[in-house]
């Protein structure tokens, strides 16, 4: 039986992987493909985000991809290869994992190279790795994750060009990796960036890398998980809806708190007086992206979710702020009540 090409979707923490992973997947070439995606968030919530049946995504969480689930990502595969040939799963001819945005490449491609169990049933396609155009300047200087991302794509897939043109990283991302096609995600087919089945340089004669050494202060640890320490992740779930002002001035204060500190925010959110559309919210570093809507809920859970990840930033600044304007929220609610009522504290 041939082996199932893999598509490594990969790039920086909100660098738009989900954006072009969803625009290919309205192509009917991409009818055959599964979607594995992996988040480093405290909760999920991309596997909701992803345009395609339940039944063709996975999601894979509570970990990096290059580190603490890396066997379920093993596992995955394997099941999703036995599930197929029972009949279980619709046929499938073609996979994309989404790396977390933290992810570095290396060992995730090791598992499709060389773990026993995956490399006789899929082969490894291409890594593609999107790089956003705001902020990738700044990522690359201050995220290895990155570089090692963009110095190992077949293809470099730059997103955001509409917001910021930035010639001089163009020059960098080839100067990083001169083998790779560096692409403007505007100006090409989402498909074919995904699904062209150029062959990674790595086959046949890659081998994957000594294991990490040892590194003394993390025990019990895969040194390759050291990126955990800096940064923290969390999130907020609310049952009850929130006011779209309140929503608005939350927004406000993270684009006012935007910046490096700020590395991934995302969010589904339940807005009053919109109870079958939710709100979405997006940021990464310096950028907070306007408020977008989707037609409707994904799922059951019809909660407000929120996801941060930060860079040596402690979540009580976060949960803080969430509860000021909560609370700013309530007295307005409270006051705009009162004002309605026409004999408001009026004895008749
Ligand atoms: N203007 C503009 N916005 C974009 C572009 N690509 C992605 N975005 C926006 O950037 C935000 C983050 O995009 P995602 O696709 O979720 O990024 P991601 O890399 O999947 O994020 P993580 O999985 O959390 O790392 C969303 O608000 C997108 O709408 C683009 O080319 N132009």
């Amino acid at each position: 039986m041939a082996r199932t090409p893999v598509t490594l979707l990969t790039g920086f923490l909100g660098s738009g992987k989900t954006t072009l992973l969803n625009r290919a997947l309205r192509d009917p070439r991409l009818r055959g493909t599964v979607v594995i995606v992996n988040e480093f968030g405290e909760i999920g919530l991309d596997h909701e985000l992803i345009e395609a049946s339940s039944d063709a995504v996975v999601l894979l969480q509570n970990g990096c991809l290059c580190c603490s689930v890396r066997g379920d990502l093993v596992n995955t595969l394997i099941d999703l290869h036995q599930r197929q040939l029972q009949g279980e799963l619709p046929a499938f001819d073609h996979v994309v994992i989404e790396t977390s945005g933290l992810a570095e490449p290396t060992p995730v491609a090791e598992v499709l190279l060389a773990a026993a169990g995956v490399k006789p049933c899929f082969s490894l396609a291409g890594i593609v790795a999107t790089v956003d155009a705001v902020n990738g300047q700044d990522t690359l200087d201050a995220h290895e994750q990155s570089v090692k991302q963009v110095a190992l794509a077949d293809r470099i897939v730059v997103t955001k060009s509409d917001l910021h043109a930035d010639d001089g990283l163009i020059e960098r991302l080839k100067r990083l990796n001169p083998a790779s096609e560096v692409v403007d995600v505007h100006e090409a087919d989402p498909a074919a960036l995904i699904r062209a089945s150029h062959g990674s340089g790595f086959e046949p004669g890659w081998r994957p890398a000594a294991p990490a050494p040892h590194r003394p202060g993390l025990r019990g640890q895969d040194a390759r998980s050291r990126h955990d320490e800096r940064i923290g992740r969390f999130s907020i779930v609310r049952d009850e809806p929130w006011d779209l002002d309140m929503l608005r001035l939350f927004l406000d204060a993270l684009a006012a708190n935007a910046g490096p500190a700020l590395l991934r925010v995302k969010g589904i959110i339940n807005v009053e007086g919109s109870p079958e559309r939710p709100a979405v919210i997006h940021g990464a570093q310096q950028l907070v992206h306007s408020l977008a809507w989707l037609d409707r809920w994904p799922s059951e859970d019809r909660r407000t979710r929120i996801v941060f990840i930060t860079l040596d930033q402690a979540a009580g600044d976060i949960e803080e702020l969430v509860a000021d304007i909560e609370r700013l929220s309530r007295r307005t609610r409270a006051a705009r009540e009162r004002a309605a009522r026409p004999h408001d504290g009026v004895r008749q």
